[in-house]
C-alpha cells in the first residue's frame, strides 16, 4: 500500500503519508489513488486541482463552500511549510467550533484530507508555499463563505501575529454568523 492513513481528532479528517521511492535520480511517489483512498473511506471523486502559492505570513482561509458545492479537499504544500488548520462548522457536533492543525510541508510530504463539512485555512510559515489541492466540487462563487481568521469563539493558536490577508479575508464573518447547512453524521 503505497499510502499510510491516520484518522486525526476530527476522525473525517485524514493525514496521508505517501510512500516515497527514491534512487540515485531523485524520488517517485504516488501522490492520489482512487483504489487505496476509497478502500480506506475516501471515496470522493475529485474534480478540480487548485494550485496557490503565497509568502511568508500569508493566510488563507478560513474557507468552506455551502451545499450543494461544499468541497471535499486533498491538500499538499509541495514548496516550502504552512501551517494547515480545520474548524469543525457542523452546528450539532459535539467538536463544533474545534479546531485542529498540522503542518504540511515540502520536507514531511503530507497530505490533508478535509471532508466537506469543515472550514480550511493555512499560514505561510516559510518565505514562500506552494500548496496544491484537489477538491471533490468544483468552486462556486455563490456558494463560496468564510470565517473570520481571529474569531474568539474557535481560538486557533495561529503561530503569525499580523498575518497577511486578501480584502476579503479582512471582513470575513464569524463562525457563529457563518451560513452553513452541515450535519453531525456520526461514523
Ligand atoms: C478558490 C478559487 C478562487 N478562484 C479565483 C477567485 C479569485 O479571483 C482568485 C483568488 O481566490 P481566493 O482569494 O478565494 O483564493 P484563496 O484565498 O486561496 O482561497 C482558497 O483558500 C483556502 C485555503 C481554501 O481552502 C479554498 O480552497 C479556497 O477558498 O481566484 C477561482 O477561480 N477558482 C477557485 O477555485
Amino acid at each position: 500500500m503505497p499510502f499510510n492513513f491516520k484518522r486525526l481528532y476530527f476522525p473525517e479528517v485524514v493525514l496521508i503519508e505517501p510512500k516515497i521511492f527514491e534512487d540515485n535520480r531523485g524520488f517517485f511517489m504516488e501522490i492520489y489513488k482512487y483504489s487505496d483512498f476509497s478502500k480506506f473511506g475516501i471515496r470522493e471523486s475529485f474534480v478540480q486541482d487548485n494550485y496557490s502559492k503565497s509568502a511568508k505570513d500569508v493566510l488563507r482561509g478560513l474557507h468552506y463552500q455551502k451545499n450543494p458545492m461544499a468541497q471535499g479537499k486533498l491538500v499538499r504544500c509541495f514548496k516550502g511549510e504552512i501551517f494547515d488548520v480545520v474548524v469543525d462548522i457542523r452546528k450539532d457536533s459535539p467538536t463544533y467550533s474545534q479546531w485542529i492543525s498540522i503542518i504540511l510541508s515540502e520536507e514531511n510530504n503530507l497530505m490533508l484530507y478535509i471532508p466537506p463539512v469543515f472550514a480550511h485555512g493555512f499560514v505561510v510559515l516559510s518565505d514562500y508555499a506552494e500548496v496544491v489541492y484537489k477538491c471533490s466540487k468544483e468552486y462556486s462563487p455563490d456558494h463560496e463563505k468564510g470565517i473570520i481568521w481571529n474569531d474568539p469563539d474557535i481560538n486557533i493558536k495561529w503561530p503569525v501575529e499580523n498575518p497577511i490577508l486578501s480584502e476579503k479575508d479582512k471582513k470575513r464573518p464569524p463562525l457563529k454568523f457563518a451560513e452553513n447547512n452541515f450535519r453531525y453524521l456520526p461514523k
